[in-house]
């Protein structure tokens, strides 16, 4: 193949995101590239993520363009893409994660022990109202879209603040905007957020398999077996956070009540040399004892929770 082409979002962060990896590839394989840009529901839509229609309304038309051969490899944010996987293509790469953690942007330096009674803090995932809500109940919930220069622009307008993923400010070179990063043990963030996957056809994994971060790669697959296994979509009111370390796979996954009145919460670790599939038999154990806890009558889990 003489040039590889990379379809991408037109959004500010995928065409970063996008481009650091055309980069690495580049860099790593000495082939040319070029972007292809493709348009998604996701980025036109300005409904609230619960109402867009389930799942997956970033990666449709981004594997139709791979499909129908418009492009060779696309580059998703991981925790974007549902669980099930899209019939003849593959996830070929999962890049080093970036930082999974939430970051907290708010006016005039404000934390969450610090913003006023009643302050407006703003977020369209279900997870992050529910995390907001259980700890500080008094806060002004509002469910807010667009991109996150958009969303930046209402702090200090019409918001006291918004909740982010750190790793997309970073991408966009906005972490001067952070006042507080939230730990994940207290804060777990989205199954795979950080993360990118590179998808290509079934069969031509080899053309992005250089870029592939093995323990980034298994963490982010356990993360994603609870939702798998809890046949939970990307809106349901959970968190997980997994680690890779010395040998040792880590996984931690809670389960919110979307009030913020209550949660449950799953911890296992096994070595991965052990097991034939470590990601998905911890995120099985992970998930079963999610939902003996009743998991399932705490929160909405199905895909437009
Ligand atoms: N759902 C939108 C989305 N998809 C990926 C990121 C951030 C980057 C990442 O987690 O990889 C964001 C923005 C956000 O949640 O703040």
């Amino acid at each position: 193949m003489s040039v590889l082409r990379i379809g991408t979002r037109a959004s500010a962060l995928a065409m970063a995101q996008t481009r650091t990896t055309a980069d690495s590839i580049a860099a790593r394989t000495g082939v040319e590239i070029e972007l292809v840009p493709v348009t998604t529901e996701g980025d036109t839509s300005t409904a609230s993520l619960k109402n867009v229609g389930g799942t997956g309304v970033f990666a449709s038309a981004l594997r139709e363009a791979l499909l129908a051969g418009d492009c060779d490899v696309v580059v998703h944010s991981f925790k974007d893409l549902p669980t099930a996987p899209a019939d003849g293509l593959v996830i070929g790469a999962v890049p080093k994660r970036a930082d999974a953690r939430d970051a907290l942007c708010a006016r005039d330096g404000l934390t969450l022990d610090t913003l006023p009674e009643g302050a407006r803090v703003g977020t369209g995932s279900p997870r992050r109202q529910a995390q907001l809500h259980a700890r500080r109940p008094d806060l002004d919930v509002v469910d807010i879209r667009g991109n996150i220069d958009t969303r930046l622009g209402r702090v200090g307008d019409d918001l006291d603040a918004v909740v982010l993923a750190a790793a997309g400010l970073d991408r966009l070179h906005r972490l001067d905007a952070v006042t507080q990063y939230l730990e994940l043990g207290p804060w777990p963030t989205a199954p795979a957020q950080g993360a990118l996957a590179l998808e290509t056809r079934r069969g031509e994994e080899r053309l992005v398999a250089k870029l592939d971060h093995r323990p980034s790669h298994l963490a982010v697959s356990a993360e994603r077996g609870v939702l798998a296994r809890l046949e939970a979509g990307c809106a349901a009111p959970i968190g997980a956070h997994a680690l890779l370390e010395d040998g040792l796979l880590f996984l931690s996954a809670r389960v919110y009540a979307p009030d913020g009145s209550g949660h449950v919460t799953s911890s296992h670790a096994l070595y991965a040399a052990d097991a034939k599939h470590p990601a998905g038999e911890l995120a099985e154990r992970v998930a079963d004892e999610l939902l003996e806890q009743g998991a399932a009558d705490l929160a909405p889990l199905g895909g437009t929770a």
